[in-house]
């Protein structure tokens, strides 16, 4: 049975590498697609020391259109398809929208926001040129359900990235082309971490206490990993979620109910 093959933008760490390792263990050959070369590399090397499992690592700057379609365009030739392609990738800052560094605001709806439309299209059209449908699964957040404060920008990309999946799922569902997201909460990542480190410094207050605060809005009264967000991904990849498209999924221990 040939390998089903996955672009998975921004798995050098954090999410998107416990995706990567989640798909490879139940048989997909991976593109590491990183902006980060050397964590992209590190990712691969240690799928690849897995018996029976295949990854190779790319690098792309998802805003950058034309080398989202060379990714595509790569690991076709390397892997000879594409059945699954994960827009991932993502930046976050935190400060309030009155004092947002307009530089950063835009290389942030350029990554989040831009990246994820470019990886729609390039898969999309790669999809199109085989024929035989696909899936497209994209990384929105709690933010995409109710915007956070001092996270403008970053709600903003997000509630646009779960619309644009809804669009999408519309107009490719002809073609067999299935369009997801997944909505985590408060994962354990450096990006989080990052997060947690500037409200802290805003606040005035400690790391530990910015992050108990949040962990303490969560039902389940813990952070996600990196892996329990990978098991929805396995799941919606799978064709166990084949009749599901345009939908955005909560992982997020009970915080939003929708
Ligand atoms: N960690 C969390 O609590 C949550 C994360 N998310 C989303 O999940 C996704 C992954 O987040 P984390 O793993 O936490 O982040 P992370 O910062 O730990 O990892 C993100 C990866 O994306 C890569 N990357 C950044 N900009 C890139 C670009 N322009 N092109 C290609 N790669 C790029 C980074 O090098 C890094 O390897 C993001 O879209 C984030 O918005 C959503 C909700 C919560
Ligand atoms: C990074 C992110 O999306 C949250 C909810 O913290």
């Amino acid at each position: 049975m040939p390998k089903k093959v996955a672009i998975i933008t921004g798995s050098g760490r954090g999410i998107g590498a416990a995706i990567a390792k989640q798909l490879a263990g139940e048989g997909y050959a991976i593109a590491v697609a990183d902006i980060n070369p050397d964590t992209a590399d590190q990712v691969t090397k240690d799928i690849n020391q897995q018996d029976d499992q295949t990854a190779r690592s790319y690098v792309v700057d998802v805003a950058e259109r034309d080398e989202v379609f060379r990714l595509v365009n790569e690991v076709v030739q390397d892997f000879g398809q594409l059945d699954l392609f994960v827009n991932n990738a993502g930046i976050a800052f935190i400060a309030s929208i009155v004092d947002s560094d307009p530089e950063q605001v835009q290389r942030l709806l350029n990554v989040n926001l831009l990246g994820t439309f470019w990886g729609i299209q390039a898969a999309a059209t790669q999809f199109k040129k085989q024929g035989s449908g696909g899936k497209i699964i994209n990384a929105a957040s709690l933010a995409s359900v109710e915007g956070s404060a001092l996270q403008g920008a970053y709600s903003a990309s997000k509630f646009g990235i779960r619309g644009l999946g809804q669009s999408a799922a519309k107009e490719l569902a002809p073609d067999h082309i299935t369009v997801n997201a997944y909505d985590p909460g408060i994962v354990l990542t450096p990006l989080r971490d990052g997060i947690d480190e500037t409200t802290a410094k805003i606040k005035h207050t400690t790391f530990d206490e910015q992050r108990q605060g949040v962990v303490d809005e969560i039902a389940l009264k813990r952070a996600a990993t990196p892996e329990d967000v990978a098991q929805v991904i396995s799941f919606l990849a799978s064709p166990k979620a084949d009749y599901i498209t345009g939908q955005s999924i909560l992982i997020d221990g009970g915080m939003r109910f929708h």
